[in-house]
C-alpha cells in the first residue's frame, strides 16, 4: 500500500487520484484550498482535507496546482527526507522545488489520460524512485528522460491530449457534416484514434509503413493522404508542439525568476 497525496484536485490532480483509485493498492489523500474542487474525486479518495498538515506523511506528496501557485505552497509544506514530492507543473524545474523542501524531488509531465490508466508520462529523477514508478506504471506508459528535455515532453505528452482531442474533433465534425449521427462520429473517431494509437505502441512498423498500410492502391486512404501530404498540417502540428514547448520555457524563467 502506498500512501499518496494530491495536493490541488484540479483537472490533473483528480484525473491522478482517480487513476491510482481505479488500480488499487493506495491510500489517498486529496487536499486542495477550495472544498468544491472534492466533488468530483469524493468516492476516490479515502480521505479529503483542507489541511495541509494532513499530508505530511505520505510516502510520496504530489504537487498538483498551477506553476505559480507552487512557491505558496511549498511555504508551507514541511515533509521529510524520506518522503517524495512529485511535481508536475509545466516549466517548474526539480532544482526550484528541491531549494524549498528536505523531501525527494522527482519530476512528472503526466497527462489527463491519468483518469483512465492510459497516461503518458515523462519522469525526470536522479535515481529510479520504486513508488513513483509503480504509480506511472499504474497509470499507463511512461518514459525517463533527461530534465531539460521536459519542455518538449510537456508539449508532446503534457498539452498532447488537447491537440488530439482537436484533431479527432476535426475529422468527427466533418463526418456529421456529411451525414453521421453526432454519437456515431464521436465513437468512431475516438475509437480510431484509440486502435490507431494502440497499432502504433504494439507494432514493430513505423508510423511511414502503417501509412502504406492502410491505404490500398488506387483506394480511398490514398486520396485522403494526398491531400494531407500537399498541404502544410504537418508543418502547423509541429508548429503547434512548438509553441506550447515555448511556453513551457517561458513559465521555466518565471519558476526561476521568482514571479507569481
Ligand atoms: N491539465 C492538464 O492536462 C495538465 C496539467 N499539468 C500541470 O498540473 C498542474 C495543475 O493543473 P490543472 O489541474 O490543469 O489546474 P486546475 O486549475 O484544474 O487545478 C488546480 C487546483 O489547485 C487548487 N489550488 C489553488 N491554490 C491552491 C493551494 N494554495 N493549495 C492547494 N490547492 C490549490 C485549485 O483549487 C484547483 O482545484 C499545473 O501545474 C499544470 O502545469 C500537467 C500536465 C497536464
Ligand atoms: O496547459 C498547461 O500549461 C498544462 C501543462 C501541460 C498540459 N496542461
Amino acid at each position: 500500500m502506498i500512501d499518496v497525496s494530491v495536493i490541488g484536485c484540479g483537472n490533473m490532480g483528480s484525473a491522478l487520484i482517480t487513476g491510482l483509485a481505479e488500480a488499487g493498492g493506495y491510500r489517498i489523500t486529496a487536499y486542495d484550498v477550495d472544498p468544491e474542487a472534492f466533488e468530483a474525486i469524493e468516492q476516490h479518495a479515502d480521505r479529503t482535507t483542507t489541511d495541509l498538515d494532513d499530508v505530511r506523511d505520505s510516502d510520496v506528496v504530489v504537487l498538483a496546482v498551477k506553476p505559480d501557485i507552487v512557491p505558496l505552497v511549498l511555504e508551507d509544506l514541511e515533509l521529510d527526507a524520506d518522503r517524495t514530492l512529485l511535481t508536475i507543473a509545466a516549466g517548474v524545474s526539480r532544482a526550484v522545488v528541491s531549494a524549498e523542501t528536505d523531501a525527494e524531488v522527482v519530476r512528472v509531465m503526466p497527462n489527463l489520460a491519468a483518469e483512465t490508466r492510459n497516461m503518458a508520462a515523462a519522469v525526470a529523477w536522479d535515481e529510479p524512485n520504486e513508488h513513483v514508478a509503480q504509480m506511472l506504471d499504474d497509470l499507463g506508459e511512461y518514459v525517463v528522460i533527461d530534465e531539460d528535455l521536459m519542455h518538449v515532453a510537456t508539449a508532446l505528452n503534457g498539452s498532447g491530449p488537447a491537440f488530439v482531442f482537436y484533431l479527432l474533433g476535426a475529422m468527427a465534425d466533418r463526418a456529421v457534416d456529411e451525414g453521421l449521427a453526432p454519437d456515431n462520429a464521436e465513437v468512431l473517431a475516438a475509437q480510431t484514434f484509440k486502435g490507431a494509437a494502440e497499432t502504433v505502441l504494439r507494432s514493430d512498423r513505423d508510423v511511414e509503413t502503417l501509412i502504406d498500410a492502410v491505404c490500398s492502391p488506387g483506394g480511398t486512404t490514398i486520396e485522403g493522404m494526398d491531400v494531407l501530404w500537399n498541404s502544410d498540417v504537418e508543418e502547423v502540428v509541429g508548429d503547434a508542439l512548438t509553441a506550447a514547448r515555448r511556453r513551457s520555457e517561458e513559465l521555466a524563467d518565471d519558476a526561476e525568476g521568482g514571479e507569481q
